[in-house]
């Protein structure tokens, strides 16, 4: 018998939470959580602070651990499933956090090949055109050789986002990737993730609270609260005539 690769999760769906539960202590974060995404779809997760939205993102970089339920990503389980099979399917995702978390002591060139050579054991010269071409794409052709602390914080984020798509994942997480930075800095690196949004067929679930950025790119927002789904639909229904009367009062309060 093979190995349960969630095969039952139809192939329209790229990633898919079913009843998936998540508590820290008596607090639950995700309750019977059920959603999925579509292939080459631009998901956006909004919903008041600390209502379990980072968790999601961290539930699939599988730095947490879900309490019940199952999550396939890519006709692969994530949740349950040993750790070999966890590895092998994380791999198809890439992430961009807050805060960039740059190798300090590497190049730029060096952070965005370190991980296609050691995990998906590129040799050096594939990695470095990989990288060369990311750089371009965001805008960093010249700054092979910098350090992270020679930049600013907008191109660290841009560096940051070339090193996640150079393990050419099939899923993008983005989790407030522009809070940390300077007001004036945003829009370049939102320019960035707007173009791969359009000319990628990448599919990416993003958090985040600049809701024109969400307006741009999303072909569907999830508003969250106490743990579920409480509405979805495209970014121009939620956004100008929500349902729900908690989605209606959050928007009211950030837009
Ligand atoms: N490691 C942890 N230990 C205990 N509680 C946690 C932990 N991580 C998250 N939580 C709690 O889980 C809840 C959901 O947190 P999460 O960060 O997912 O919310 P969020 O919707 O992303 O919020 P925000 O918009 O403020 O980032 C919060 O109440 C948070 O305090």
């Amino acid at each position: 018998m093979p190995a349960d690769t969630g095969h039952t999760v139809p192939n329209d769906e790229l990633i898919r939470f079913t009843n998936v539960t998540k508590r820290f202590g008596d607090n639950t974060v995700l309750d019977d959580l059920c959603f999925s995404v579509r292939p080459g779809k631009h998901v956006t997760l909004i919903g008041p602070s600390g209502s379990g939205k980072t968790t999601i993102l961290r539930l699939l970089m599988t730095l947490t651990m879900p309490d019940s339920g199952t999550i396939d990503v890519d006709g692969g389980r994530l949740f349950p499933a040993d750790e070999r099979q966890r590895r092998e399917v994380r791999k198809r995702i890439g992430m961009v956090f807050q805060q960039f978390n740059l190798f300090p002591n590497m190049t730029v060139l060096r952070n965005i090949t370190e991980a296609p050579v050691r995990v998906l054991g590129l040799s050096g010269d594939e990695a470095e055109e990989r990288a060369r071409g990311l750089l371009d794409l965001v805008g960093l052709a010249d700054r092979a050789g910098a350090r992270p602390s020679q930049l600013s914080g907008g191109q660290q984020q841009r560096v940051a986002i070339a090193r996640a798509l150079a393990m050419r994942p099939r899923v993008l997480l983005l989790d407030e990737v522009t809070s940390a930075l300077d007001p004036e800095l945003v829009a370049g690196v939102l320019d960035v993730l707007r173009d791969i949004a359009r000319t990628t067929d990448i599919t990416m679930l993003c958090v985040t609270h600049e809701m024109n950025f969400a307006r741009d790119i999303s072909d569907e927002v999830l508003m969250f609260d106490a743990g579920k789904v409480i509405e979805s639909g495209p970014p121009e229904k939620m956004f100008s005539e929500p349902e729900n009367a908690r989605t209606r009062e959050f928007l009211g309060a950030v837009l």
